[in-house]
C-alpha cells in the first residue's frame, strides 16, 4: 500500500516491559481507536534481541557507582528494528527527567511527524552516544523520577491521540478541553441538582446557551487567574477575555 496512511498517528515503543502498555492500548478512547486503526502502537523488547544465554539487558557503568545502564548491543537492535518499519520520516524520543517538559502544544505538534518511536529507559539510563546518534529530542512528564520512561510514554500516547481526528466522539472533542485554549477547566456538574445540599449553579439550568457560554469562560479565567497566572502571561487574550479578567481583578481583588 504504498502511499497510503493506514492510521491516522504511529507509535513504536522500545521498552523491557511491552505488557505496560496494554494500560493504554487495551483501554477507553485509545484503546477503540487502536481497534479502529486509526492509531497504532507496536512495542520493540531489546531482551527479545539479547544475544547471550541469559538474555542480559543491563550492563555496568563506566566510572563505576551504582546502578545498571540498558545494555547498547540489545537497545541499538530493537531501535533498528522498529525503525525498519516505521513511517518515513518518523522522531526518536528518548523519555528522561532530562527532557523538554511536556505540554499541550507539544503533543499537538508531535500529531504532525509521521510516526514517534518511543525509547523507554530503565535503570540509570542508556548510553550517551546512543543519544547523541540516534534520539531527535528527549522529553519530560515533569520535575520527577520514574523507574522507566514507559508511563511518560504512555502519556504521550494518550495525550497525542485523542488530539489526531477521529478519536475522540463530537460529544468528547478535545476543542473544549481547557488546555486546548490553555486555560483551566471550569467547574462541571451533573445529576442531582441537589447534591449534599449544594445546587448546581442556576445558569447551567437555564438553557441560554450564550450565559452559559460565558460563565463557563469567566469561571475558566477566574480558576486560571487564582491558580495558575503564569498561564496567562504567555498567553494572547481576547478583547472578551480581557474584559473579563479587568472585571475578576477588581472584583477579586487578585
Ligand atoms: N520525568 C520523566 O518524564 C521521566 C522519564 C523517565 C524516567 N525514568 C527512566 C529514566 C531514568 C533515568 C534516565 C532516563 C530515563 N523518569 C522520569
Amino acid at each position: 500500500l504504498i502511499g497510503i496512511r493506514i492510521s491516522e498517528v504511529w507509535f513504536g515503543v522500545i521498552t523491557l516491559f511491552p505488557e505496560m502498555l496494554k494500560s493504554v492500548t487495551d483501554f477507553g478512547v485509545v484503546g477503540k481507536a487502536i481497534k479502529q486503526s486509526s492509531i497504532e502502537v507496536c512495542t520493540w523488547n531489546p531482551r527479545d534481541y539479547a544475544t547471550d544465554n541469559y538474555r542480559t539487558v543491563d550492563d555496568r557503568p563506566y566510572g563505576g557507582g551504582p546502578g545498571m545502564l540498558m545494555k547498547v548491543g540489545p537497545l541499538e537492535a530493537a531501535l533498528n528494528a522498529a525503525k525498519s518499519v516505521a513511517p518515513a520520516g518518523s522522531k526518536v524520543v528518548y523519555l528522561s527527567p532530562q527532557g523538554r517538559r511536556l505540554d499541550q502544544a507539544l503533543a499537538r505538534s508531535a500529531l504532525s511527524v509521521p510516526g514517534l518511536i518511543l525509547l523507554c529507559g530503565r535503570y540509570e539510563g542508556i548510553d550517551e552516544r546512543l543519544i547523541e546518534d540516534e534520539v531527535d529530542e528527549e522529553w519530560s512528564l515533569g520535575d520527577f523520577v520514574l523507574s522507566g520512561g514507559e508511563i511518560a510514554a504512555m502519556a504521550i500516547i494518550d495525550s497525542v491521540s485523542r488530539l489526531a481526528p477521529g478519536v475522540l466522539g463530537h460529544n468528547e472533542s478535545a476543542e473544549q478541553d481547557s488546555f486546548e485554549n490553555s486555560l483551566l477547566d471550569c467547574p462541571h456538574y451533573t445529576r442531582p441538582e441537589i447534591y449534599r445540599d449544594k445546587r448546581v449553579p442556576e445558569v447551567l439550568l437555564s438553557g441560554n446557551h450564550e450565559k452559559i457560554r460565558r460563565w463557563r469562560l469567566e469561571q475558566s479565567l477566574l480558576r486560571t487567574l487564582q491558580r495558575r497566572p503564569d498561564l496567562l502571561e504567555q498567553r494572547e487574550l481576547s478583547e472578551e477575555e480581557a474584559q473579563i479578567i479587568q472585571e475578576l481583578r477588581r472584583g477579586q481583588l487578585i
